[in-house]
């Protein structure tokens, strides 16, 4: 993993608390800026009280755990003279007067590492430390003993001490290392081994040439030279940091920087000089022992068995897609739909499946399943099962055999990779023709003019695949040419019903039939495709890790195998050695001893030496072919890396086109969607203006109903009118309930009249204030009384007025009563007026006659007095006359009493009554009966 180096500044405490800095540090931003505004980005900006607990646990504590994770990890203190370096990597010293708070990194890295380790009982570990000094480019061992184990925090702390005592002082660089060699079984049963170095390294104050040269290096990794290319033997400081900046281990830099004004220069040199390492990169791995992540539970046979297993399904599979791949081409060939060069590379691709096969079945013992098997690790010979073994297994021809085997393999595999790119390329070719060919696709809306339906959006293209909808290419057609027709009201009723209906229902709850159609196209066949290649690219990749895992599996085991066959070889050359030795010594102690036994022995012996030369060379053999294995292993594994990376970048790159895709239709959708909005407004106000007609007519039909209703109303109560009126006529009188029972079917009349012109006008369309005499013209006009009077009946609900109104119509039937009363009374008094003159007049008559003419003068003024309404003064000149006419006198002043005494005069409005004596010069208002009705006029007073 690259990670790059660290960097953390120190500041010096100043010497004098009140003294000036000329640095200062943010640990908060990890700033340090100087006096003159400079500013530093750093990882750790520490503070300038920092404790030295502070420093270790604000960066040390990951730096342990990477450590005891078999990691290499590395402390470089830069700084001026006097700045803290010692200070800053051990402490002010290890002598008993020492605060252990003041313990620098060193002590406390090795106290927190032995801690951690105890800890970890599964762990065994040794540990190691090593002090040296780097004196004008010489190696001064501190503790004089090189390596040092240390079994405990205490022993490490005894060489510290050692070492404090023994260092050099000077200018010099110091280079501390702790090494851990660790060995752990992990839960899954396999050994962990690993090895880790943590280096502290204090860099000397002033420059001298391996300072120069360790920055000559830092110049050169930064300019980009590969570590592999920099020189770092070139003095041993730069040999012995060789990990630190471009190597493997975890790097920080601390700068130790003083703070006070004099230093200032050197601080920035020094700062400058930290930066720079910041831009240097380390590759930081575990470092693991050969026999790391071996199993070291006895699961060997069963692993050996599932890995074969593994291969031989792999293989299988392969051959299967590969057969289908070829059945599938087959058939697109004969289908004739491809273009001449589609058909040379599907034809180029059969050829070579047919060359792979061939190959494969040369051989006759080669199947595919023997392929397969052979893919697998050859199992180990046990040395306990040696008579197994024939000679013949082992003759010279065996040797050829296998390398004829290994060519043989090798041209096979060469044919699979071939045969596999090729495959690959074909396929990627295939889906980019098909997605560019989907691309140049569109689609259209059919266009049948006239049409009274909705459109349905079909696709021409001649493969009959469904093409997208690309924006702009809108519903221009046959369906804005129908709403054009609704607007235009060209369409009859029924289908603008029909069509409306058709509209409501694809209103909700389901989609609309459009949307629903946009939403169809977003899974278009681009997307689809794009979906499918994803998926298919997808399972490739996890099939490729999967694969990848199981070998980097069999890598380790056929490697655990290799090294257990190598010992078993060095086993059994020591073995032969040692029979060899003993039977040389045999056959020496021979020419002394006589003996025939010792000839059986030299036999046996022989015997046994050739047995095991025999198991040493199929152990040899099988040695060879394990390494080719896994060699072969290991190529297939690092082509299945590199196409991981490339399945990897293909993945990305088509999840980026879904989702642009994807996009592209969203972006498609609104457009249409806001089409879509707007036609539904323009549909929506055509689908009001039609249900306002419609609305209009069902309230045409109502008025004609309630009109035909009130006319039946109206028949009934004239009928009764005509019955009464009848009834009168006939019997000159009728009783008074009958006269208001008369009256009000008058009126009631009236009103229904009022009330179906008043729906008439509505009906025709007219105002129907128009049938009102009060209509709005005469509004100006009303004085105030009036206007706030009618702005209080504005305000009155439903069933005041209904009741105001019945108010009303009782008080103008009283009214008409009453004048219906005094007019007879009127014209009663008025027959009987002229009854009374014509006798008056008789009378006259007849004392003109009878009485001379001194009497004449007297009935003048007698008759003058009767017509001047004096009946008293006319009594008394009657008396004077003679008897037929004092009589006739008589009775006439007392009808006139009668009449002023039994007839009371109705209570009638004033004004009708000023109305009904013409005499009077003073009429108010007139009041005349016109067609069933009141009529009352207000007159202006005659003075
Ligand atoms: N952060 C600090 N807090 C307290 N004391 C400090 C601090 N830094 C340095 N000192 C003290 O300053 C003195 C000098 O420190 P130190 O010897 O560590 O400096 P140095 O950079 O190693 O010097 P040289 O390069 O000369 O060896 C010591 O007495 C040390 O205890």
């Amino acid at each position: 993993m690259d990670i790059p180096v660290q960097i953390a500044i120190r500041l010096k405490p100043p010497s004098l608390a009140d003294s000036t800095q000329c640095i200062f540090s943010n640990p908060v931003t990890q700033i340090v800026i100087t006096e003159s505004g400079q500013t530093f980005h750093v990882n750790r900006a520490l503070p300038v009280d920092c404790s030295q607990a502070h420093l270790f646990n604000s960066f040390m504590i990951p730096q342990i755990n990477c450590f005891l994770d078999g990691c290499d990890t590395s402390v470089v203190v830069f700084g001026q003279s006097q700045t803290g370096k010692t200070y800053t990597l051990f402490g002010p010293g290890f002598e008993c007067i020492h605060s252990e708070c003041d313990q620098g990194i060193v002590p406390r890295f090795l106290t927190e590492i032995f801690h951690k380790l105890n800890q970890m009982s599964e762990r065994e570990f040794i540990l190691h430390i090593t002090w040296m000094q780097v004196v004008t480019n010489n190696i001064f061992d501190v503790l004089g003993v090189g390596l040092v184990r240390c079994c405990n925090v205490e022993e490490a702390f005894q060489y510290l001490q050692l070492g404090w005592r023994q260092q050099c002082q000077g200018n010099y660089h110091t280079v501390f290392t702790v090494t851990v060699e660790q060995k752990w079984v992990g839960t899954n049963g396999t050994l962990n081994h690993r090895m880790s170095t943590a280096s502290f390294c204090e860099l000397a104050a002033y420059p001298d040439p391996g300072l120069y040269t360790l920055e000559n290096i830092l110049k050169e990794l930064l300019a980009g030279n590969p570590s592999k290319q920099v020189n770092y033997d070139q003095c041993i400081l730069t040999a012995m940091l060789r990990d630190s900046f471009g190597g493997r281990a975890f790097t920080w830099v601390i700068g130790c920087i003083s703070t006070e004004p004099e230093d200032y220069q050197d601080t920035l040199k020094i700062l400058n000089l930290c930066l720079c390492c910041r831009g240097i990169k380390n590759f930081v791995t575990v470092n693991l022992f050969a026999d790391n992540n071996t199993p070291v539970y006895s699961e060997k046979a069963i692993n050996s068995a599932d890995n074969n297993f593994n291969l031989q399904f792999a293989t299988s599979q392969w051959i299967k897609l590969v057969s289908n791949a070829e059945g599938l081409f087959n058939k697109i060939l004969q289908s004739k739909s491809l273009s001449e060069t589609d058909i040379n590379q599907v034809s180029e691709w059969l050829f070579l499946k047919a060359e792979c096969d061939e190959c494969l079945n040369a051989d006759g013992t080669l199947d595919n399943k023997d392929v397969t098997i052979k893919q697998g690790l050859p199992r180990i010979a046990e040395d306990t099962e040696p008579s197994e073994l024939s000679e013949s297994d082992v003759d010279s021809g065996s040797e050829e055999d296998t390398h004829s085997d290994t060519v043989f393999q090798d041209k096979v595999e060469k044919f699979m990779e071939y045969f596999r790119e090729k495959n690959d390329e074909l396929f990627a070719d295939r889906c980019e023709e098909y997605l560019n060919h989907i691309d140049s696709d569109d689609i259209t809306i059919s266009e049948t003019s006239g049409s009274q339906s909705l459109p349905v959006m079909t696709s021409h293209s001649n493969s009959g695949r469904r093409r997208t909808i690309q924006p702009g290419e809108s519903l221009s057609g046959a369906e804005l040419e129908l709403l054009r027709k609704v607007a235009a009201k060209a369409i009859s009723p029924e289908t603008q019903k029909i069509l409306i209906e058709s509209h409501k229902k694809d209103m909700d709850p389901e989609p609309k039939l459009i949307e629903r159609e946009l939403l169809k196209m977003i899974d278009s066949p681009k997307t689809e495709e794009i979906c499918k290649k994803y998926k298919i690219t997808k399972e490739k990749y996890t099939q490729k890790q999967i694969l990848t895992r199981k070998l980097s599996k069999e890598i380790s085991s056929s490697q655990t195998q290799l090294k257990e066959l190598i010992n078993l070889c060095i086993a059994k050359e020591r073995l032969i050695d040692d029979l060899t030795k003993a039977m040389s010594q045999n056959t020496q102690n021979k020419s002394y001893d006589k003996n025939s036994d010792s000839n059986f022995v030299e036999q046996d012996t022989v015997k046994e030496i050739k047995r095991h030369e025999i198991n040493l060379k199929t152990y040899k053999k099988q040695i060879d072919q394990i390494k080719r294995q896994i060699k072969k292993d290991e190529k297939r594994k690092n082509t299945l890396d590199v196409e991981l990376v490339k399945d990897k970048l293909k993945l990305d790159d088509l999840s980026d086109t879904s989702i642009e895709v994807k996009d592209k239709k969203v972006n498609s959708l609104k457009h249409f969607t806001n089409r879509i909005t707007q036609l539904d407004s323009i549909l929506k106000e055509k689908t009001n203006d039609l249900a306002s007609s419609e609305h209009s007519k069902e309230k045409e039909v109502i008025l004609r109903k309630e009109i035909k209703n009130l006319r039946k109303t109206r028949e009934c109560l004239h009928d009764q009118r005509c019955s009464l009126g009848h009834k009168r006529k006939i019997y000159k009188s009728l009783s008074d309930s009958e006269e208001r029972k008369l009256l009000e079917c008058e009126e009631a009349i009236e009103a229904i009249d009022t009330a179906i012109e008043y729906k008439n006008n509505l009906i025709c369309g007219k105002s129907p204030s128009a049938s009102l005499s009060d209509s709005f013209d005469n509004k100006d006009s009303r004085s105030r009384g009036e206007q706030m009077l009618m702005a209080r009946l504005d305000k009155l609900s439903h069933d005041e007025i209904k009741t105001l109104l019945y108010r009303y119509f009782q008080k103008v039937v009283d009214l008409r009563g009453a004048c219906a009363a005094l007019e007879a009374g009127v014209a009663a008094a008025s027959e009987e007026a002229t009854i009374w003159r014509a006798r008056a007049a008789a009378a006259w008559r007849h004392a003109q006659r009878v009485r001379s003419h001194a009497h004449t003068r007297h009935f003048q003024s007698f008759h003058r007095c009767l017509d001047g309404g004096n009946p008293e003064r006319a009594l008394s000149l009657g008396m004077t006359t003679d008897s037929e006419t004092s009589d006739d006198a008589m009775r006439l002043v007392d009808r006139m009493k009668q009449l002023a005494r039994c007839n009371p005069p109705p209570i009638i409005p004033s004004q009708n009554l000023r109305q009904l004596m013409p005499a009077t010069n003073l009429p108010v208002a007139k009041v005349t009966k016109e067609k069933n009705k009141l009529v009352i006029v207000q007159q202006s007073k005659k003075h």
